[in-house]
């Protein structure tokens, strides 16, 4: 079969993490027969650079007609002084809102080769632990009205978190959805004790539950979910919350896998059409100097293949390459343990090809 496919290296290691999984992606057509046409497009802060914009209309015209987009990261310092709207990270929610994905799945796996990168104790991870956030991508204070105005403090300013029911109950079900086939756990996580917004996201998940009346659900405050998850993040399967929630716990939850660079994401909306991108930003820290870990890109690739493809043997032949890489003892920087030999990016990428 062939496929189209829209290309955002980005910024910073985006290009480096990006050309390492598509090699990967490669060398899966060639085993199974397909073929991958690549359109590259520019946003962020290199389309900025360019383009005067980080989202030139271009790149979302080549995304809009392309089955699935892979996306790096954007972002750096050099463009921090920009106005929000010109910001490399306006490019990400153009892009998030521009092509209706509305649903932000970002598994934290930890392989058991990674069980010493993990910083919690063993017998609090214990074996097999898999937990997936299912992050609102479109609504929320993301998006809401914000602005500054003249006050008699000074200058004050503002960002409003809005929530319809229509946007709870549609990523409400693609939680109920998801957990249906793992452990039957819903948590939802929101700020129900103050937030307004949070009562009426509380509300709609319930009436939603009452459609799965196999799943178990619960509800926690955000700050309890932020503690819980290091203390005992065996307790959670699927927790489905708020775009900004879901960004800083799932940033949390990276941790429990060893390190940021090591998850994945796919955003979705209401057809086949998604977009793949690690959780991890741009890390200008380590960008140009062959440090990043390409396994988050590499490994949202295999949800690539999943979710929009249907590929489900390609997709697990990714995921079981890189289990292997991990078992032979491979390891970038963020998961070396002390004394560990580290790889570049490239050699961590033929680590995984060798078993692919
Ligand atoms: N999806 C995206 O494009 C995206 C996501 C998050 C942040 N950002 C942007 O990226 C820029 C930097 O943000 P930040 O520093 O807060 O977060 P970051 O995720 O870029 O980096 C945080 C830390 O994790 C490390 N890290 C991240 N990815 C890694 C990888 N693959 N391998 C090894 N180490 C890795 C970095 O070196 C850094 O120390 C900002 O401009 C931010 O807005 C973009
Ligand atoms: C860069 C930023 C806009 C983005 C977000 O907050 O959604 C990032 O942190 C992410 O997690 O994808
Ligand atoms: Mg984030």
């Amino acid at each position: 079969m062939e496929y189209k496919i829209a290309v955002i290296k980005g910024d910073g290691i985006g290009p480096e993490v990006t050309q390492a999984a598509l090699e990967i992606l490669d060398a899966v057509g060639e085993k199974y027969g397909h073929t991958f046409h690549y359109t590259e497009v520019l946003a962020g802060g290199c389309a900025y650079d360019v383009h005067g914009h980080p989202l030139p209309e271009k790149t979302m015209e080549v995304c809009k007609d392309s089955d699935a987009v892979i996306l790096g990261a954007v972002g750096g310092p050099k463009w921090d002084d920009l106005p929000g709207d010109l910001r490399p990270e306006a490019a990400l929610l153009g892009l998030r809102k521009g092509l209706g994905l509305f649903a932000n799945l970002r598994p934290a796996i930890l392989f058991d080769a990674l069980k010493d990168a993990c910083p919690l104790k063993p017998e609090i991870v214990g074996e097999g632990l898999d937990i997936c956030v299912v992050r609102e991508l479109t609504g929320g204070i993301y998006f809401g009205e914000r602005g500054m105005k003249e006050t008699d403090m000074g200058m004050s300013a503002y960002d409003m978190e809005v929530y319809s029911e229509m946007e709870v109950e549609r990523i409400a079900r693609v939680a109920f959805d998801m957990a249906m086939k793992r452990k039957k756990k819903v948590m939802s996580v929101d700020k129900a004790n103050i937030l307004e917004s949070s009562r009426l996201w509380r509300r709609t998940v319930e009436k939603v539950a009452k459609d799965y009346p196999e799943v178990a659900l619960d509800h926690m405050y955000v700050d309890n979910a932020a503690m819980q998850l290091v203390r005992n993040p065996r307790q959670f399967d699927v927790i489905v919350t708020t775009n900004m929630f879901g960004d800083i716990l799932s940033d949390e939850a990276s941790m429990i896998t060893g390190s940021i660079g090591m998850l994945p994401s796919a955003s979705l909306g209401e057809g086949n059409k998604g977009m793949y991108e690690p959780v991890h930003g741009s890390a200008p820290d380590i960008a140009g100097q062959g440090k990043a870990n390409p396994l988050a890109t590499i490994l949202s690739l295999s949800m690539m293949l999943k979710y929009t493809f249907g590929l489900m043997e390609e997709a697990a032949c990714i995921e079981e390459a890189v289990m292997s890489a991990l078992n032979e003892g491979n390891r970038t920087g963020d998961i070396a343990a002390e004394g560990e030999a580290v790889l570049t990016t490239e050699e961590m990428r033929t680590a995984v090809k060798k078993f692919l």
